[in-house]
């Protein structure tokens, strides 16, 4: 269900039941399909109409895991037609990255290292992948390789958001590599953020104040 970054509450109310949260975000250029693939996983649907997305818009999911409800926020924003640097804050905490390039559109590949530059420098160490979007427009591009993102190891996803192909599965691998990379922050800044997220919560417990400055 897709609602204004300005959230509703009892959207919000899934997520105290979920075991974990987690932020996927979508970085790509101007109609390479971003909402389109949002779209298509989350409804089952496709409407061909062109409607660049304005501002923001949060999608909220709830995934299975294993035997864990994972909520998941998307956030969806505009990709510019040259790019522009984003603001921080769609960065700010996410969990892993879906980058997505339109196979008809050669320029909209060739921003991804734009795209991958800019997302490195706030996010160094989460999950990305690189989509190549529309290939149901021509089939014969899935011969072709794509080595942006080889060399970082990224894994890399030909799809189509107007036939379906390979949207659910690249969007639950996404959603399993989030939680991992939750539960096992590679990066410094999260793991500190979690430990001091436990200690409030294992102060809590023992009847200790959870806003206690000091830090051992
Ligand atoms: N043939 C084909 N067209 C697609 C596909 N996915 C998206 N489109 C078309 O591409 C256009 C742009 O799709 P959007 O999902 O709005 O693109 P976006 O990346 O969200 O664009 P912004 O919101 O402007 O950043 C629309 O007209 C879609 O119908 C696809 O898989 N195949
Ligand atoms: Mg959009």
């Amino acid at each position: 269900m897709a609602v204004d970054a300005g959230s509703i509450p009892e959207l919000d109310q899934k997520k105290y039941d979920a075991d974990e949260q987690v932020k996927i975000i979508c970085l790509g250029d101007s109609a390479v399909g971003k909402s389109k693939l949002m779209e298509r996983f989350l409804m089952d649907e496709y409407r061909p109409q062109q409607l660049s997305t304005y501002a923001l818009t949060l999608y909220k999911h709830a995934a299975t895991v294993g035997d864990k409800t994972i909520a998941v926020d998307f956030w969806d924003t505009a990709g510019q037609e040259r790019f522009q640097n984003m603001h921080p804050s769609y960065y700010h905490k996410a969990h892993a990255c879906i980058m997505v390039f339109d196979v008809q559109r050669k320029l909209t590949y060739k921003n991804l290292v734009n795209w991958y530059k800019e997302l490195r420098e706030y996010r160094p160490e989460i999950p990305c992948c690189v989509v190549a979007n529309k290939i149901d427009a021509d089939m014969k591009v899935t011969q072709r390789s794509f080595n942006f993102g080889k060399k970082q190891g990224l894994p890399f996803y030909f799809v189509s958001a107007a036939d379906g192909t390979n949207v659910v599965k690249m969007f639950r691998d996404m959603i399993k590599r989030a939680v991992e990379y939750k539960q096992n922050p590679s990066d410094f800044m999260d793991e500190v953020m979690q430990e001091l997220e436990k200690d409030n919560s294992e102060a809590e417990e023992d009847g200790l104040k959870a806003e206690s400055p000091e830090l051992v």
